[in-house]
């Protein structure tokens, strides 16, 4: 390019010296020529009065007149600057006083339609020969300004918000976190940059979880949801997330942005408008709604698992004249005692609400039978019974309750609880302090199970049990060796009952260990006074795994023994291979202190349910007892050879139960076997004198 043709620079365009007038009078036209191309710039010069001389299009279009219109015109009437009017005007008058050009500056320019733009100005001094005008330059930066401005507010919300906001690039990992993150979690920013952003449920992260956000991130740009977030010091809360991909321009995930709220005061909130919502204010029990609520799950659960559950409906017997005698606080305060009483007595699946006034609803889910049913209703119906201390004043109240079972009594709540409600008002009938089933067959059988209960309770103090001795004799010579002791109860109404007819109630009512231990300490009274009278025949008695598990079973046998005076080798006791099954440590330490006191340990029943063999030989058993069933029940020759067999090579002593003929007497003598019992041994004893010797 030739050198003339060479652009002057604004110093030598502004400085007079430089450029000859006429040279720098074209190079001003071109320039002029090339700013009109130019939309974005705005150009106008003005003369010494202020008035315009030259406006570009985009200058008028600035102040919103056409170029024609603006000519002529003084330019501060046509883009006012505000408050900053004087501060231009003096700009201004430096250019024209020094021939140098003004600074850039931002300004904000208000045109005569009203609208308002942000420029960036500069003025350029012309000199042709000498400073003829100024040439003021206005580049709009509305856009920029408005640009900066949002970044400034996004980075004060993303500073300020009281959320945790957390930035990631496209990998998801942390690339910068706000000031709230720290506050929330614990955490300090350089702790967390470069480290993977992490999303998780209940404090842990769950695979499925994980995938199900991303996946869906993926597809929508966004995912919120609850999540659980760990502060520093390890404590877990709850917590809501926002997660929002950011795209750049080609659609690209750049960033990702989480938003993490921290939700526990909100939760504790909500969930303590729920539990005021369900709980009853006084007794703090769920109330109705809540019950309800259960009971439809209870349902549903015992439907499923065609189980049964029973409903228990209580109201308070002569609630009214404690309120009205000692005031509204003393009967506040009982029934939120009946309240703690009642929750002792059910398990942590029941539910024990507060219906209103002094009525309460138990559900009882999968219960066992109806007598589980029972059980609880005599449990609270004892519990409520029991005074009260209540301020000064010591109060008795009973209640009355009403039973209903699902399926028998109802297949839906309403039924079920009308039912319970229906029954409880017999019970009122009925006498009060008490409890009714809905059913009334099912209410004679709680009855008639309930006074056997009693009665078996009575049974110990009134001395109604009494034991038989059935004799065990030696194979071979028919000698009598021993005799187990069996239990009778002599019912005051029913007469001589066997155990079979008492033993699971008494189970179920938690009678074994007193019922076990009575008969013990009287086998052995019993044995000891026929050693007195010349006959050194020991004693077998049951133990049930119920005594066999009470803590103190060895000091019992030994008090037993003491008590009568018994030498322990001649007291025997039979175990059941329930006992042996529970296994463990605790099973084989039981039986080597047994041992240890001297007495003879028996295993009874053998051969119908021994399950582990190979564990019999390390427990300390003396003697095998072949069956009945072997025997009595279907003679087995097969069985019972084999077990003589096994129990001669483990030194076992081995005796048949239930033998009923001679013919089987006679195989058990072929076999090795050395003792037996059944009616064939108690015609042997008879005939031979021996039993007598049983008393
Ligand atoms: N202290 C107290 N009493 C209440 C509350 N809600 C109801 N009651 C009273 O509880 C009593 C309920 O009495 P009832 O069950 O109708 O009668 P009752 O005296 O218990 O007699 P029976 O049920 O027939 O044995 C009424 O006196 C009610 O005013 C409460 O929140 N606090």
């Amino acid at each position: 390019m030739d050198q003339s043709e060479k652009f002057p620079t604004p110093a030598q365009l502004a400085a007079p010296a430089a450029l000859p007038a006429q040279e720098a009078l074209g190079w001003i036209t071109r320039l002029v020529a090339a700013l009109e191309l130019m939309p974005g710039v705005a150009v106008c010069s003005i003369d010494r009065a202020g008035v315009v001389r030259f406006c570009n299009q985009a200058c008028a279009r600035l102040c919103g007149v056409t170029p024609q219109q603006a000519v002529g015109r003084r330019l501060d009437e046509l883009l006012s600057r505000g408050e900053r009017e004087a501060e231009h005007a003096a700009l201004l008058e430096a250019v024209w006083q020094t021939g140098r050009h003004g600074p850039a500056g931002d300004w904000i320019v208000r045109a005569a339609d009203g609208r308002e733009h942000w420029v960036c100005s500069t003025k350029l001094p012309i000199f042709q020969g000498e400073l003829g005008q100024v040439f003021c330059m206005d580049v709009d930066i509305t856009a920029r300004k408005h640009a900066e401005r949002t970044l400034t507010l996004a980075a004060q919300v993303f500073e300020n918000s009281r959320d945790a906001i957390l930035l990631t690039d496209s990998q998801r990992r942390i690339i910068s976190v706000n000031r709230a993150y720290g506050g929330i979690t614990g955490f300090d920013a350089c702790e967390v940059l470069g480290r993977p952003l992490t999303v998780s449920r209940a404090g842990v992260e769950d695979e499925t979880f994980l995938r199900e956000v991303w996946n869906q991130i993926e597809v929508l740009d966004h995912w919120q949801g609850e999540t659980c977030s760990r502060r520093r010091d390890g404590e877990v809360f709850p917590a809501w997330l926002s997660l929002t991909a950011i795209r750049d321009g080609q659609g690209q995930v750049s960033n990702y942005m989480a938003i993490l709220s921290d939700i526990t005061e909100r939760k504790r909130s909500e969930e303590h408008t729920r539990h005021l919502a369900e709980h009853d204010f006084l007794t703090d029990l769920p109330n109705r709604v809540l019950l309800l609520d259960r009971l439809s799950l209870a349902l549903s659960a015992a439907r499923r698992k065609g189980s049964m559950l029973a409903i228990l409906f209580l109201d308070l017997d002569r609630f009214k004249p404690v309120n009205d005698t000692l005031g509204h606080q003393v009967g506040d305060a009982l029934l939120r005692e009946v309240a703690a009483r009642l929750l002792k007595c059910v398990r942590k699946v029941d539910t024990v609400s507060r219906q209103g006034g002094d009525e309460f609803v138990v559900i009882l889910a999968d219960i066992g039978g109806i007598d589980h049913a029972a059980h609880v209703a005599e449990a609270v119906r004892q519990a409520i019974g029991q005074p009260y201390r209540i301020g000064e004043h010591e109060l008795h109240i009973s209640a009355s309750i009403g039973v209903s079972i699902f399926p028998s009594d109802g297949d839906d709540i309403d039924t079920l609880i009308q039912n319970a409600d229906v029954a409880m008002y017999h019970a009122k009938e009925g006498g009060r302090d008490g409890f009714r089933f809905f059913s009334a067959a099912m209410n004679q059988r709680i009855v008639e199970r309930a006074t056997f209960e009693n009665g078996l309770r009575r049974a110990l103090d009134e001395q109604q049990f009494e034991l038989v001795f059935e004799p065990e004799l030696d194979v071979r010579s028919g000698v009598l060796v021993g005799a187990e002791a069996l239990v009778r109860w002599r019912h005051p109404e029913l007469g001589l009952l066997a155990p079979e007819r008492f033993l699971d109630v008494a189970e179920e009512a938690g009678l074994m260990v007193p019922i076990g231990n009575w008969v013990m300490r009287e086998a052995c009274r019993h044995a000891r006074a026929w050693h007195d009278e010349g006959h050194q025949v020991g004693v077998a008695v049951n133990l049930s795994p119920a005594q066999f598990q009470q803590r103190d079973l060895l000091e019992q046998v030994q008090a037993a023994l003491d008590e009568a005076g018994l030498e322990a080798r001649f007291l025997e006791l039979e175990l059941t291979e329930a006992i042996l099954m529970q296994g463990g440590a605790g099973v084989a330490d039981t039986l080597r202190g047994l041992r240890q006191l001297g007495v003879r340990l028996s295993l009874d029943d053998f051969g119908t349910g021994w399950s582990r063999l190979g564990q019999l030989k390390d427990y300390p058993i003396d003697k095998l007892k072949i069956a009945q069933a072997f025997l009595a029940g279907g003679f087995d020759p097969t069985v019972i050879r084999t077990i003589i067999a096994m129990a001669r090579s483990m030194d076992m002593t081995v005796i048949a139960e239930g033998v009923e003929t001679a013919e089987q007497l006679e195989f058990l003598r072929g076999q090795g076997c050395d003792q037996y019992q059944g009616y064939h041994a108690v015609a042997a004893a008879r005939a031979s004198g021996q039993a007598s010797v049983l008393h």
